[in-house]
């Protein structure tokens, strides 16, 4: 007997002696009250206790025995080369999935950088390009017209049909050249509207064209209805007006225009349904979701986009001549859209300039004073949008005089910046977009920006913000790397110790 001790394992004290030795191994035989068990016991010390310690009995392969529980500290030990060689492996997968995760990391920012460079890039030609030309359709008689725009809507609603409905009488009565395709657009009945509005209870909104319903069709589509007030005088013509521009213009900045109602003596527009509401409710409204600068400036870039398309897309151009920020509607992901163009809206101010068309605190003094309405006008009322999204200040609560203040030096804006955006954007940006909209306001139209330059001008800013972002991101991953490689090292030389 070489060795005579006793050992405990998980309370069990046994009796031990060395049953036999060969190179690197030693058996031992262990007893306790009648049991016995020959273990095998390895030269390397225990790490807890620095004695023997691994015991098995002999009915298991050695390779087994090797992974056997150390009898002292009851710890899980194994081979030394073993365990090296394991550790390389582990260190080598680390590496080789942070190695993995870089080079993932850089292609899909790539790819999402490319990607975001592209889509500004569409969004800037889409806006020069019109989506839908805009043919005036050989506008030679009101029979012509008529035919063409019988031809071109279709009917919804099986008791209306184009020969025998009332409806027929009021087109007749309103057709005339004005008219031209109103492509595609859609004829509701007034059953399905009624139906559709739960008897006209879902207000929207009301507007001087009249209320606003949402509607929910048989389909589950959601629509915007504006019903147009039987009292309003300018009623019949903005609607005519409304139907054969609309009818003809698409674009993805514009609220589309995607039916219509004449029926029971009613005129109903039916547009696309805008879920988050007007700008307007956003800005002025304490109750909306803040917007943040992020999203004001795309909201600035959809709008230039919208309007860029009814100035320099559509053939003949598209006067807006309403533009406001209660004429901006927002959808599910707060991406604008122009509406309300084509109702030649008027707001009567004063007794001086009754007539005008337009809203007050948005009008250009020049079309004031000449009564010439021009895209620069609406290049006006887009300027003082934009500072609107810049300061939260409504037109009727003195913007202007705010703006002209600000304009006296190259910082002023940082004075009338909406109090919510203060430390949460870029400066230099918002002094950048203020700049574009200063432009826009120049008393001499021949000053001011055509929408296709405020557009870009635009775009720059918003490239810039990308490019802040994207290096943003890009060092957030790299310290998250380093990070990585700085905790590997650390496990690696840990081993090593070992
Ligand atoms: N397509 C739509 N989707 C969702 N809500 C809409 C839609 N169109 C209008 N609304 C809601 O109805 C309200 C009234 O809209 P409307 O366009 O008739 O008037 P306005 O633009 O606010 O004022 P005005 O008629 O004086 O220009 C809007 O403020 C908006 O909240």
């Amino acid at each position: 007997m070489l060795l005579r001790s006793s050992l405990k394992n998980q309370g069990q004290t046994y009796q031990t002696c060395v049953f036999c030795t060969d190179s690197d191994r030693q058996f031992y035989k262990l007893w306790r009250e009648g049991t016995h068990l020959i273990v095998l016991v390895k030269r390397y010390s225990c790490r807890k206790y620095g004695a023997v310690g691994y015991f098995h009995d002999l009915h298991h392969e050695p390779a087994e025995l090797l992974n056997s529980r150390c009898f002292h500290c009851l710890s899980f030990k194994r081979d030394r080369r073993m365990a090296h060689k394991g550790d390389l492996v582990v260190i080598g997968i680390s590496v080789g999935l942070a190695l993995g995760i870089l080079i993932a990391s850089l292609i899909f920012f790539g790819i999402w950088w490319y990607k975001k460079r592209s889509n500004l890039q569409q969004c800037s030609n889409e806006s020069t390009l019109p989506t839908v030309p805009i043919r005036m359709n050989g506008l030679g008689t009101s029979n012509d017209f008529s035919a063409s725009l019988a031809s071109s809507v279709t009917i919804r609603g099986s008791e209306h049909s184009q020969k025998s409905s009332p409806v027929s009488s009021w087109w007749n009565h309103h057709s005339k050249d004005q008219f031209a395709s109103a492509s595609g657009i859609l004829r509701y009945s007034y059953k399905d509207i009624q139906k559709a509005t739960q008897k006209f209870t879902t207000v929207l909104g009301q507007g001087s064209f009249g209320p606003v319903y949402k509607a929910v069709m048989p389909t589950g589509e959601v629509l915007a209805v504006k019903v147009l007030a039987s009292n309003s005088k300018q009623g019949g013509k903005e609607f005519q007006t409304e139907i054969s521009l609309l009818g003809r213009l698409h674009h993805r900045n514009l609220v589309n225009l995607l039916g219509y109602c004449v029926d029971k003596g009613s005129h109903m527009l039916i547009y696309q349904f805008m879920s988050n509401g007007s700008l307007a409710n956003h800005l002025y409204n304490d109750e909306e979701r803040f917007l943040s600068w992020e999203e004001r400036l795309q909201i600035a870039l959809d709008i230039s986009h919208g309007i860029e398309y009814l100035h320099e897309g559509a053939v003949p151009p598209v006067i807006h001549r309403d533009l406001k920020s209660a004429n901006i509607l927002l959808d599910q992901s707060m991406r604008a859209k122009v509406a309300d163009f084509g109702l030649s809206n008027e707001e009567v101010f004063d007794e001086h300039t009754s007539g005008l068309k337009g809203t007050y605190g948005y009008i250009d003094p020049v079309y004031v004073s000449t009564n010439k309405f021009t895209t620069k006008s609406d290049i006006y009322s887009f300027g003082v949008v934009i500072f609107e999204l810049i300061t939260a200040i409504h037109p009727h609560q003195n913007l202007m005089e705010y703006v002209n203040l600000a304009g006296m030096s190259p910082d002023g804006v940082d004075e009338i910046l909406d109090k919510k955006l203060v430390g949460e954007c870029n400066i230099e940006e918002v002094r950048d977009l203020a700049a574009i909209a200063h432009k826009c306001l120049q008393k001499f139209q021949r000053k001011r920006p055509s929408i296709g330059e405020v557009s870009q001008a635009i775009l720059k800013i918003k490239q810039r913000l990308l490019d802040r972002e994207m290096s943003r991101e890009f060092s957030r991953v790299l310290s998250r790397i380093e990070d990585q490689q700085v905790e590997l090292s650390r496990m690696a030389s840990r081993k090593d110790g070992d």
